[in-house]
């Protein structure tokens, strides 16, 4: 029997989940769901229909399911779906106009100049960094688990900005870490959240939280400036050491004009808070899954105690730990860190049956997506076995959780290389196992996060 057979033959995991609502909730509830938790937003019908509309404020907004049509937004047409004035306005104040919010020739300028840092290559370059703080983070769960219960979700989010930190400037992130967490949280619980008004003003007229979010800006900007400052003042090597090296040594293809000062810190923000965030929730839920499903987890251990972990680079796909890569792809399907994928229309458009006006909002969820029941058997089943090599192929355009087209996320391999890597370290090390009985359901504010974070029981292995 293979690895897929014999998991296919073990009892098949449902984690708790929250029956979505009957029908499409009125507009007020609906806003009001986009603050507090995403999820509560979709009816049933988003999960069976290939696309479901709604009017939200005198626009259309359309959740699109389906495949044709996602690909025509994200690919053959993308150049006519932008990123939502609303989008912009909230992250703009901390990501400032770095890759993720940027459009046009700044955006593809920035796209082509970055690409070199997450080509295989550079990503083998990161490897190192990624390791270490990933045995530093052994070193500190294991002695937190002598001590008694484990924060797991506290402890994968420190881990996560300590391999962001390392990755961009080489630094342990002991000095700057606490204050960076200080400042993600204080954005992430109330001013980054979206209000109502942030949807229906238009940019460049002012909104009730802009105020609040540019005085956090004027505190944010010279906190990055110290730490770009303390790594700079350090001797210029002949080789990349990290990718602050890397976004200093870029150079436009066409101009040859390197980042200029402001360009490059907002590019240090983006890279941060995009790949951190979703990195530590992504772990959070597969080492739930893996605390839920003992025998699974049982199977994980094993396969990273008989690998040869030295070398991190190339773990996620070399075939060195197919199970793990398994069960980071289904978490990352029942969880999607990014759970939405949202723009808006500039010109007029046709999606299928559907006229698009200009301004009209489209919606992708990869949430309601990778649960779809057109796409996906038994789909709120965790089975990591639909991953597994033999696996028939997912449905394309069905799982998106680093999104598709030009825009697809630029750091997958990096997250996928530290997700795998990191989960197999635990997992090899510890048995994992609840000690709160009540069931962590999710709430999508921002990424897709756990409601409560209850610590867990970590029992060294012999
Ligand atoms: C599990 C971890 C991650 C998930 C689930 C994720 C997901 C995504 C998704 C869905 C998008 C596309 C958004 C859209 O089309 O609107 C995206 C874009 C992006 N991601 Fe990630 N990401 C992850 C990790 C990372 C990491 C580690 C980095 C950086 C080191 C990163 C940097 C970015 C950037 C800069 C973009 C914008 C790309 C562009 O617009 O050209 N992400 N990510």
């Amino acid at each position: 029997m293979n690895a897929r057979e014999a998991l296919l033959d073990a009892p098949r995991l449902v984690p708790p989940r929250r029956e979505p609502a009957a029908r499409q909730l009125p507009l007020i509830p609906y806003i009001q769901s986009l603050r507090a938790n995403a999820l509560l937003g979709w009816p049933s019908s988003a999960y069976e229909e290939p696309v479901t509309k709604r009017r939200v404020l005198g626009r259309s907004s359309f959740t699109v399911c389906d495949p044709d049509a996602i690909r025509h937004i994200l690919v053959d047409n993308q150049a006519n779906y932008l990123r939502t004035s609303g989008s912009v306005r909230i992250l703009r104040p901390i990501l400032g106009d770095g890759l993720l919010i940027s459009e046009g020739a700044a955006w593809r300028h920035q796209r082509r100049a970055l690409a070199p840092a997450f080509t295989p290559k550079a990503i083998e370059r990161l490897a190192p960094h990624i390791a270490s703080a990933i045995e530093d983070g052994m070193a500190e769960l294991t002695a937190e688990a002598a001590r008694g219960p484990v924060a797991l979700f506290g402890f994968l989010h420190r881990l996560a900005l300590e391999i962001a930190g390392r990755s961009m400037f080489s630094v342990a992130m002991e000095r700057h870490g606490p204050e960076l967490r200080r400042f993600i949280a204080e954005y992430s619980v109330r001013i980054g959240r979206p209000h109502l008004l942030d949807i229906l003003i238009p940019l460049g007229w002012p909104a009730p939280l802009d105020l609040p979010r540019a005085l956090f800006r004027r505190r944010w900007t010279p906190f990055l400036d110290t730490i770009i400052a303390a790594r700079a003042a350090e001797a210029a090597p002949r080789e990349a050491r990290d990718l602050l090296d890397i976004l200093i040594a870029v150079r436009n293809p066409e101009t040859g004009a390197a980042f200029s000062y402001g360009e490059l810190r907002d590019q240090v923000a983006t890279m941060i808070l995009a790949g951190h965030e979703t990195t530590a929730v992504a772990l959070f839920w597969a080492l739930y899954m893996l605390a839920l499903a003992p025998e699974l987890q049982e199977r994980v251990a094993a396969e990273a105690r008989g690998a040869d972990l030295a070398e991190a680079a190339g773990c996620a796909s070399d075939g060195r730990l197919p199970l793990t890569r398994a069960v980071v792809d289904e978490t990352l399907r029942l969880y999607p860190p990014a759970f939405l994928i949202v723009r808006r229309a500039v010109a007029a458009d046709r999606i299928g049956a559907h006229a698009i006006a200009p301004d009209d909002i489209v919606a992708i969820p990869p949430w309601v997506l990778h649960r779809h029941r057109r796409f996906w058997r038994d789909p709120d089943a965790f089975d990591p076995a639909r991953f597994l090599p033999g696996a028939p192929p997912v449905p394309r355009y069905a799982y998106l959780p680093f999104g598709v087209g030009p825009r697809v996320c630029i750091g997958a391999q990096f997250a996928l290389t530290e997700a795998v890597l990191a989960l197999a370290r635990i997992v090899g090390r510890f048995r994992i196992s609840p000690i709160d009985p009540r069931p962590i359901l999710p709430a999508a504010v921002v990424t897709t996060q756990p409601e409560h974070t209850p610590p867990f029981r970590l029992e060294a292995r012999r």
